[in-house]
């Protein structure tokens, strides 16, 4: 096991129950003794150094994304960066490929929940990324049993009882090969302070799962690389820097070769596509290639262009892959890719089984073979299922049009992308915006949410899998219309999106929610507590930046529950709640903090409900 500086017996601090803990930080997370396992001293050791090292550059590359937004909302329209032409125009490639994960056809895509966890890697898919991001609501018990859950399927350990239907899962002898997803850079862990703050999310799970996992797993399933990572969100080769200097720390500290680590970037941002060469550079001792997250994109697009009313997306299921921008995207990827020796995985089509309808379920798996034809036609090396029953006619796709060559980066250059230009990756989506399209991104939107604040991240809703990035698109686009005043097609006349409109298409899709997930369901899951979040998100003045910092301050549990500090603990606690406690949450936001489910308004809670209103950039500060 990997051993970090050393921290004296006598300066470990015991909070709470029992983790024992290295100067200078705090668990106020829930104890048990598996999450112990994972929370080891020399564990936190580790994750704390980095978060030393690299909390200041994380916050400095936060306030570029501001600065950079700032300008967009003044006009400006990203582009390709002047200053670092060289990069773009001079050859240099990454370092090789690793021949365990050079075949990546199929990646299937899951959260950190240990059945999930077994089925994903008896799966039959390449590589299963398992997720701490997109697909997972990051609750404490979520991001804890996540690690648990790692490290025992690292250690082939892993099985679980289903015991309504008396089934045993355990690992076949063949699995996918493993990518963990950390948290994007923007979202802080409440549960770990380091130094009396909030640690970084991704620091959090990049470390823990680090520190526990790598010797087994470069011995077991990297053939001497690994672990593997996918990383989300960025937005500038600033940031892939930044990742680049934690592994380098990290395999240093392992005492392992630089480049063991290896990691594809998710292009997922808009500002990240001009970026591309740019990121594979920065992390061209540990890159495995680009990932085209299509979903996160789409709402990146209307995140950049905020104050942009020129830029108003049609409905959100016309915003697919065809539209101009979107095949840009994803072409000069495969280029830029390709050029310099790494994978370009392809993304996720969001339908998944419909078991109960033949002829649907047939119309839905073609719609993923067209997708997935078009994506290996172009170039992709790989690309994502959302579910195992998808997987067969994903796979046949690729092998029927790749061979048996586990990859296309020397065969397939798309040379011919060279010439995508900026106006190419910024043209305008067309298509209409309809009272029905405004209709499901509500009721689609309050429905994620309300599985979010009750632990599950990633949920089938109208035959289609989503996730915190679609749900970010039905909010953006929403937010959009109503800020705008976006004129709709209803029924043929045009209809403009007002306050008065979208009220009223809240409280038809609330009614008819009820009526389709039954009335003890809707009244025992959190359906109205997410529908004040992601109305007042829609209806905000100006956008938040992301709609699970806000809705983060409903799952923060503090333990121990009730918290004794100074008087200056509480005035900050009182100032930062009732900066929190406006409009529409006043009298959720107070039940939520003195619930017998939350314990009292502690410290700590106070500070993310501060930072994470300063890191979406709208109310306090
Ligand atoms: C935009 C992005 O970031 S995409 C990447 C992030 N998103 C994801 O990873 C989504 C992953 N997919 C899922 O979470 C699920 O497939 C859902 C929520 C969409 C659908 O879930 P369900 O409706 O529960 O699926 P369903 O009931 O058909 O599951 C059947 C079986 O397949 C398993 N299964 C379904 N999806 C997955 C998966 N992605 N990985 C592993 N197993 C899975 C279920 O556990 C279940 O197993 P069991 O028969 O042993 O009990
Ligand atoms: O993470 C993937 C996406 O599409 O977003
Ligand atoms: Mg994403």
């Amino acid at each position: 096991m990997m051993s970090v500086g050393v921290v004296p017996p006598s300066m470990a601090r015991s909070v709470g129950v029992a983790y024992d803990v290295p100067e200078g930080v705090e668990i106020r997370g829930r104890y048990e003794e598996e999450f112990a396992r994972i929370l080891t001293r020399d564990a936190l050791q580790f994750v704390a150094e980095l978060q030393r090292e690299f909390r200041n550059r994380i916050k400095y590359a936060m306030e570029c994304r501001g600065e950079a937004q700032r300008k967009y909302n003044a006009g400006m329209l990203p582009c390709f960066d002047p200053a670092t032409k060289y990069v773009r125009d001079t050859d240099w490639v990454c370092a090789p490929v690793p021949p365990a994960v050079a075949d990546r056809k199929v990646e299937i895509t899951g959260p950190v929940e240990r059945k999930m966890i077994i089925n994903a890697l008896n799966s039959g898919a390449k590589v299963f990324m398992a997720d701490f991001e997109d697909a997972l609501s990051p609750s404490w018990e979520n991001l804890m049993k996540g690690q648990v859950n790692l490290k025992d399927a690292v250690d082939r350990t892993i099985s679980f009882h289903d015991r309504t239907r008396n089934r045993m899962y355990k690992l076949d002898n063949q699995t996918a090969k493993l990518f963990v997803r950390p948290r994007g850079w923007h979202l802080q862990e409440a549960h770990v302070l380091i130094d009396g703050e909030p640690a970084t999310g991704c620091l959090v799970d990049f470390g823990l799962y680090f520190y526990h996992n790598q010797a087994n797993f470069r011995a077991t399933q990297g053939a001497g690389h690994g672990p593997f990572f996918y990383l989300p969100k960025m937005e500038h080769s600033r940031e892939a820097n930044i990742w680049n200097c934690v592994f380098e720390r990290a395999e240093e500290v392992a005492g392992i070769p630089k480049g063991s680590i290896r990691a594809t970037v998710l292009i997922e941002t808009l500002p990240a596509v001009f970026q591309m060469d740019e990121i594979l550079y920065e992390l061209r001792d540990h890159s495995v290639g680009l990932n085209c997250g299509r979903w996160d994109y789409i709402f990146s697009y209307v995140k950049t262009f905020q104050g942009h009313p020129d830029r108003l997306l049609p409905d959100r299921v016309q915003v697919g892959m065809a539209q101009h921008f979107m095949r840009s995207y994803s072409e000069l990827l495969i280029r830029t890719c390709h050029r310099r020796g790494v994978h370009a995985m392809g993304g996720m089509a969001a339908q998944i089984p419909i078991r109960d309808d033949p002829v649907a379920n047939e119309a839905a798996m073609e719609l993923v073979r067209k997708d997935k034809l078009r994506e290996v036609r172009a170039g992709h090396d790989g690309t994502w299922a959302a579910h195992p029953g998808l997987i067969p006619a994903i796979m046949e796709v690729f092998t029927s049009n790749m061979g048996h060559t586990p990859h296309q980066i020397q065969t397939m250059k798309r040379e011919d992308a060279a010439t995508i230009t900026e106006d190419d990756l910024l043209q305008r989506p067309t298509g209409v915006r309809t009272m029905e399209g405004l209709r499901l991104n509500t009721r689609v939107g309050i429905q994620y949410v309300a599985a979010w604040l009750t632990g599950t991240g990633s949920v089938p809703l109208y035959n289609l899998m989503e996730d915190a990035a679609t749900a970010e698109i039905s909010r953006v686009q929403n937010w959009q219309w109503l800020k705008y005043g976006a004129v709709l097609d209803g029924d043929g006349v045009g209809v403009k999106v007002t306050l008065d409109l979208f009220g009223r298409v809240v409280e038809e899709e609330m009614a008819r929610i009820e009526r389709e997930v039954g009335g003890e369901k809707f009244r025992s899951g959190k359906y109205k507590e997410a529908c004040k979040i992601f109305t007042k998100q829609c209806t905000a003045p100006t956008l938040d930046n992301f709609l699970t910092l806000d809705a983060y301050n409903y799952i923060v549990v503090i333990h121990p529950k009730q918290y004794v500090g100074s008087t200056r603990d509480v005035s900050l606690c009182a100032s930062a709640g009732l900066r929190h406690l406006h409009g529409l949450l006043m009298d959720e936001k107070t039940e939520l903090l003195t619930g017998a489910n939350m314990g009292a308004c502690s410290m700590e809670q106070c500070m993310i409900f501060e930072s994470n209103n300063l890191a979406n950039g709208s109310k306090s500060g």
